[in-house]
């Protein structure tokens, strides 16, 4: 059989082990030639395909409950469910999603994105067969990493206190994005060393049974032994003092291997814990070498493995945001950078490397880095929390509870700021300014380039309390970077003077308002443009000037309209008595906003040249009609 073939995993249930390594084979090769153009996950997922392959021979999808943690890794589920086909969509617009998607396939059971919510999934939907009486199985599959997540370890702690019948399968690649960490990562360690202790206990006496004659005997006294045996052993004693079978650890490429085992596992009463050790990148020798680069990589040459990216232009804002850390931490030796997982996603690995002792990699864990953050600062330190818009999302109630109530100096360079792009709806970075903004004492800015963006870092640590600096993903505009210099706090920069209109415009939406403001100028409009790099405290004298000249506003952010920048501004007028100042809101109206480039998403929601063109005009027509009533 061949990959061509296979439209339904039910084809794959009479696949012999050497059908299933041909099939491996020839999805590492579709792999590797369709991420070379579309980009994607490609290292997560040549670590699993026989894992897949075995899982949806073994198990009965949809029936069978298969949930992928992150999710990134489900490429070759689907392939093995219909989709093969759409892979050169991979992650564009209105094309395959890159991470399980219900309204894709009846077999993408639970959509993920975000780490370590499998094991509560599965926990739901265990509960919901019992409940129902229902004997289908639930298998998630959750890396090294997501189990480093907390709401992993609250369900792994939930499951086998409540002895569901579910199987984790732990993917353990070693791997996070980077090098795996923690005290867990270092058991996995041993347990992975442990070739010895292949079966767990029920495996044992299984065997020792199969011995002609003695075996029921000595499978009694083996209880004995078998319990010394497994103190003997390094066994997972971790999982089982939790109330789980452990079996493994199991050669995550071995077809065979994992047939056993999982078979073992459908038959094991209770949680069981699978540990399924796999290579990262398994297949492609560059993802092999390096699974970090190769963990999400956008398209490259297969025969060199080159990366194909585009040269010159401006730097890139993790790259300013890594080196004027270098910069500042050189200046201040308080400083001290924490991230969830993403060293290299926020480019903090030069910074690891230059300051080794004021650094912490503390896993898929944002409550705990932020959290931490607060302890660092209490005791006199600059902690800056490098994280993701959308992962500090995960980290909310310490934002609130730890950090703004005690009024503490920790800084959080909130990465990812607005669209993201390939990574779509799970990741949008367009919620932080409407919950941080309601929580007092908080600063939250917004550079309109990378300069200004190094500039109100290096703001933002000099001031006191909590502070959230935003940039975006991607290329800054290619400004000049000069010498760190303090910006007042809570004050605009007026970009163009003009009349009728004034354009407020936060982040990235500076230079679209310029452009739009040029080709206004044509039609003899000329709306004010305003840098708004201030989300909190805004420029309160520059609105009051602004509106007692009768001007009307639109605000530009790439965030959610409902509680974003524009909101603010409504609110402010409203507050200050300003009842007939008209304001119009461009941002992300509420929908979630799925994968694409960032111009594709742009469009879909009028965060573009042309519509805010339209707007100014349209305020303009406004302003005439009430000149003439
Ligand atoms: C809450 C959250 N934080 C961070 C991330 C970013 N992230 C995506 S995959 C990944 C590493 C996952 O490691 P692991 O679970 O071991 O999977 P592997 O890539 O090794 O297969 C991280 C940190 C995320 N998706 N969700
Ligand atoms: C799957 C996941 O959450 C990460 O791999 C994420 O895709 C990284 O995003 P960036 O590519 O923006 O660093
Ligand atoms: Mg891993």
């Amino acid at each position: 059989m061949h990959l061509k073939d296979i439209h339904s995993p039910q084809q794959l249930k009479s696949c012999s082990p050497d059908q299933l390594n041909k099939l491996a084979a020839e999805i590492r090769q579709f792999l590797i030639e369709k991420l070379s153009k579309t980009g994607g996950h490609l290292a997560p997922n040549l670590g699993v395909v026989e894992l897949t392959l075995v899982l949806h021979k073994l198990f009965d999808s949809p029936k069978d409950k298969i949930i992928w943690d992150v999710g990134h890794q489900a490429y070759i589920h689907k392939i093995l469910t219909g989709r093969m086909d759409k892979f050169d969509t991979l992650r564009q617009y209105k094309g395959l999603c890159g991470f399980p998607k219900r309204s894709e396939s009846e077999h993408d059971i639970w959509e993920t994105g975000h780490s370590s919510t499998s094991l509560s999934a599965a926990m739901g939907m265990a509960i919901a067969r019992d409940v129902r009486g229902l004997d289908h199985h639930i298998v998630a599959v959750i890396g090294d990493g997501a189990l480093t997540g907390g709401m992993a370890l609250e369900a792994l702690n939930h499951i086998g206190h409540e002895q569901k019948d579910i199987i984790v399968v732990l993917n353990d690649n070693e791997m996070s994005i980077s090098p795996n960490v923690g005290a867990l990562h270092n058991h996995l360690g041993k347990l992975r060393t442990a070739k010895h202790y292949k079966w767990a206990k029920e495996e044992i006496e299984y065997l020792i049974k199969k011995i002609p004659a003695i075996g029921g005997t000595l499978a009694r006294t083996a209880e004995r032994v078998k319990d010394s045996l497994k103190y003997l052993l390094v066994s997972g004693i971790f999982f089982e003092e939790l109330g789980y079978t452990y079996l493994g650890p199991i050669d995550g490429h071995n077809v065979s291997e994992l047939e056993t085992c999982f078979r073992q596992a459908k038959r094991t009463k209770g949680p069981v814990l699978m540990h399924v050790v796999t290579k990262k990148g398994k297949g492609f020798a560059p993802a092999e070498a390096d699974s970090d680069t190769w963990h999400g990589a956008g398209p490259y040459k297969i025969e060199s493995g080159e990366l194909i990216k585009s040269v010159g232009g401006p730097p890139n804002y993790k790259n300013v945001f890594g080196q004027a850390m270098i910069e500042l931490a050189e200046r201040d030796e308080r400083i001290v950078a924490i991230t969830p997982a993403m060293s290299s996603g926020s480019g903090l690995n030069s910074f690891a490397e230059r300051f080794p002792d004021r650094f912490y990699d503390v896993g898929i864990a944002e409550q705990h880095a932020v959290t931490m953050s607060g302890g660092l600062a209490v005791e006199g330190m600059k902690p800056v929390c490098a994280i993701y818009s959308t992962f500090l999302q995960r980290g909310y109630d310490q934002v609130v509870h730890d950090i703004v109530r005690q009024n503490l100096d920790v800084c959080l360079a909130i990465d990812r700021a607005g669209f993201v792009g390939g990574d779509g709806e799970t990741h949008q970075g367009v919620y932080d300014i409407g919950y941080l903004r309601l929580l007092p004492n908080i600063k939250i800015m917004m550079g309109k380039d990378e300069n200004e963006f190094r500039n109100l870092l290096y703001t933002a640590l000099h001031l006191k309390g909590p502070t959230a600096v935003r940039f975006p993903r991607g290329n800054g505009v290619g400004v000049p970077i000069g010498e760190f210099k303090l910006i007042e706090l809570g004050t605009w920069e007026i970009l163009e003077n003009g009349h009728h209109v004034a354009i407020l415009a936060v982040g990235p939406m500076v230079q679209l308002a310029l452009k739009a403001a040029d080709q206004l100028a044509k039609e003899g409009l000329k709306p004010y443009v305003v840098n708004a790099r201030f989300i909190k405290p805004m420029d309160e004298k520059m609105l009051k000037e602004l509106a007692d000249q009768g001007l009307k506003f639109l605000t530009v952010e790439e965030h959610a309209v409902t509680s974003g920048f524009g909101s603010a501004v409504l609110e402010f007028f409203n507050e200050q008595g300003y009842d007939h100042v008209t304001v119009r809101r461009l941002g992300v109206p509420e929908v979630f906003v799925e994968h694409g480039s960032v111009a594709d998403q742009r469009q879909e929601v009028g965060l573009t040249v042309d519509n805010i063109v339209h707007h100014v005009k349209q305020l303009h027509v406004t302003e005439r009609k009430v000149q003439r009533a």
